[in-house]
């Protein structure tokens, strides 16, 4: 009965935001009764719209707590216990999960989902998994050794572009924000000591590196204005000419046009940078922003080449007069007003230069944040359909599983495509024990990129620690700065002594005590790397021969889901839809190349404004759904 399995259980809820409102409230009126609530962010007034559990007056305090409140309110007599907490924090270990009979993510971050989903493997518990993004979003269900698991399938790398399409011959709108947010916002007001490529363009700029680096510095007796505008004339002018004089770089595409400030505010000459209301008072160090300071008031309009650059001056002053204790520790915030107006007016100021076409405020903050707009249909949609998944996991219903698609536009009258459950991935690094294998420039290689770019960033380790049998190469956490020393010196050391080439491989463990969780990698030795297609200079692949790896690594892959709730969606193409059979299940060694993996991974794809990626959804091929209803 399924009332009866409702009443028993213990459920887990990671996430109290968009979709975990919904979520909360129809739990309690499902019938659950005991339910335990992680998140670990307090109210913001942007939350109200869809958050229907949060009121203005509860700005600022926890979701957790707020939501087990409100839901109180009409469910007295049932237990809500609320954690404002972070889900990776070591409270939350494999026996906290233990406890529940289901967790149920409502996450927004590919990070928090992986390591929910390691716990959940370690701590043997089901978890129903959600997301959403715009109109789209999902539910899946995983449950150890027999469906896979959350990380079953690669999730597409960050969107990530090559280095000289940045730096020196971008060609969309969405370059220039890169470059105006990774680089020079960072270059500026970020922390010094990383590393930066603001400056690589050409062997030829190489030689004046060392001028080029103190016109960043400000020098405590320069005039702020006049440091704006070297700033300006070395970005869009200086830096322009350097890279027009590489010839080769221009035979076959259009060249740039180096823009100085003097042109562009001529005018403006003896008053340096216009009419801006130099007594603009701000309530707080939040609410500085350029635009009110030079009266522009409309986020959607699209600015001139001479606003752009008064804007982009009166940013740059108000970080240094008005935000100074931030300046080289900030990085780049969608929320952070001042960041945004800065990178929008550099971004196109930079885009006028290669003769892009400008977009408002409003546009580029949305393509520098990955903003896909919420909507709260879809978020109560996927949470009444986590709800009847978490019922069947209750029962142990395996047979009725459903993976269930959200879509945008009906496809034979269906929005809602559900899909049986693949089997686990017997390669998968996660909850399969396949070691991964590196390629690496052994010679060249540091273990501080070893450790951030793979470790961190590809295998989703937190804390991670590293041995090569029986040798300790590298450990994180609260360890002393001289000890972080010689482990990266250790390790760097170790993977530069490997026999050259390394011709059998180097097996390292890396181990993440928090999540429960160790994988083998094998390093294997490789000379030269294709600077464009593979900027890490390291090759992973997940996967055993049999199955090609997925990661496709010529389309452009997408953001990695950090900002965003991360919908992923069925196939684009149909061939791609094709091997999802109705009646059967099909291994996925069963799928040369295994494209129906990638079928259920362009989550990210969704959220790149980028023309190229447009997803055509479910264009026919369609026969085989209509039969998979939710019964
Ligand atoms: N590691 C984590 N531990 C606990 N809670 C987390 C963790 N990561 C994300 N969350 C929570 O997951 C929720 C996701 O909700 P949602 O996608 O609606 O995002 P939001 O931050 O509320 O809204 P938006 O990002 O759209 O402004 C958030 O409330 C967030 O605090
Ligand atoms: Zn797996």
């Amino acid at each position: 009965m399924a009332s009866e399995a409702i009443k028993g259980a213990k459920v887990l809820m990671v996430g109290a935001g968009g979709i975990g409102c919904e979520l909360l409230k129809t739990l309690a009126l499902s019938g659950f009764r005991d339910i335990h609530i992680i998140d670990m962010d307090t109210i913001e007034v942007s939350n109200l719209n869809r958050q229907f559990l949060f009121r203005q007056s509860h700005v600022g305090q926890s979701k957790a707590k707020v939501a087990r409140d409100a839901v109180l309110k009409f469910r007295p007599h049932i237990n809500i216990k609320p954690y404002h907490a972070n889900v990776k924090d070591p409270e939350f270990n494999v026996d906290f999960f233990k406890q529940f009979n289901v967790v149920l993510n409502g996450l927004d971050n590919l990070d928090a989902r992986r390591h929910v989903n390691r716990l959940c493997l370690a701590a043997d518990v089901p978890l129903v998994e959600s997301g959403t993004t715009g109109f789209l979003g999902q539910v899946t269900v995983h449950v150890k050794g027999k469906t896979e698991c959350y990380e079953c399938q690669p999730k597409p790398a960050p969107k990530t572009y090559p280095v000289c399409t940045i730096t020196s011959t971008p060609s969309k709108f969405v370059h220039c924000i890169v470059w105006a947010k990774d680089l020079l916002f960072a270059k500026l007001f970020g922390d010094k000591n990383q590393d930066n490529d603001l400056n690589v363009r050409s062997s030829d700029a190489a030689s004046s590196s060392e001028n080029v680096e103190d016109v960043f510095v400000r020098r405590n007796d320069e005039d702020i204005e006049q440091y704006g505008k070297k700033i300006f004339d070395h970005v869009f002018g200086y830096n322009i000419e350097l890279a027009l004089s590489n010839e080769e770089t221009w035979k076959n595409r259009n060249r740039p046009k180096p823009i100085y400030s003097k042109d562009i505010l001529s005018d403006e000459l003896a008053q340096p940078n216009g009419n801006v209301d130099k007594k603009c008072a701000f309530d707080d160090e939040f609410s500085v922003s350029a635009m009110a300071s030079l009266g522009m008031k409309n986020p959607q309009d699209i600015w001139s080449l001479k606003e752009n650059s008064r804007i982009f001056l009166e940013a740059l002053r108000l970080f240094f007069t008005h935000r100074g204790k931030d300046v080289g520790n900030l990085t780049f915030d969608k929320d952070d007003q001042l960041a945004v107006e800065f990178v929008t007016a550099a971004a196109n100021i930079r885009a006028a230069s290669f003769g892009i076409p400008p977009y408002s405020l409003f546009e580029a903050k949305g393509i520098a944040g990955n903003i896909v707009h919420a909507v709260a249909t879809t978020n109560a949609v996927i949470a009444g359909l986590i709800v009847i998944e978490t019922i069947k996991v209750l029962q142990n219903d395996i047979k009725s599983y459903r993976m269930t698609y959200c879509l945008e536009h009906p496809s034979r009258k269906m929005l809602l495509m559900p899909v049986e459950p693949f089997e686990p991935n017997k390669s998968c690094y996660v909850c399969s024990e396949t070691p991964l294998s590196l390629e690496i420039n052994t010679k060249r290689a540091k273990l501080k990129d070893f450790v951030e770019k793979i470790v961190k960033a590809k295998l989703g380790m937190n804390l991670p620690l590293i041995m090569n049998s029986s040798n300790l190469l590298y450990e994180a956490g609260d360890v002393e700065d001289d000890m972080v020393a010689i482990y990266s010196a250790n390790l760097e050391k170790v993977l530069a002594e490997l026999p050259s080439p390394v011709t059998g491989g180097t097996m390292l463990t890396v181990e993440d005590m928090q999540q429960e969780f160790v994988c083998n990698v094998n390093i294997k030795h490789r000379e030269e790397f294709d600077e464009e297609k593979e900027p890490d200079s390291m090759v992973l692949s997940g996967w055993t021969q049999h199955v090609s790896a997925p990661e496709n690594k010529d389309k452009p892959a997408a953001n990695n889901g950090a900002s965003t709730s991360g919908a992923s969606v069925p196939a684009a193409e149909s061939d791609e839809i094709s091997i999802v059979s109705p009646t059967k299940k099909r291994k996925l060694t069963d799928v040369p190349n295994a494209p129906g993996n990638e079928a259920r991974n362009h989550q990210d794809e969704l959220q790149v404004i980028d023309d190229e990626d447009d997803l055509v959804m479910l264009e026919g091929n369609m026969e085989g759904f209509k039969k998979r209803k939710l019964s």
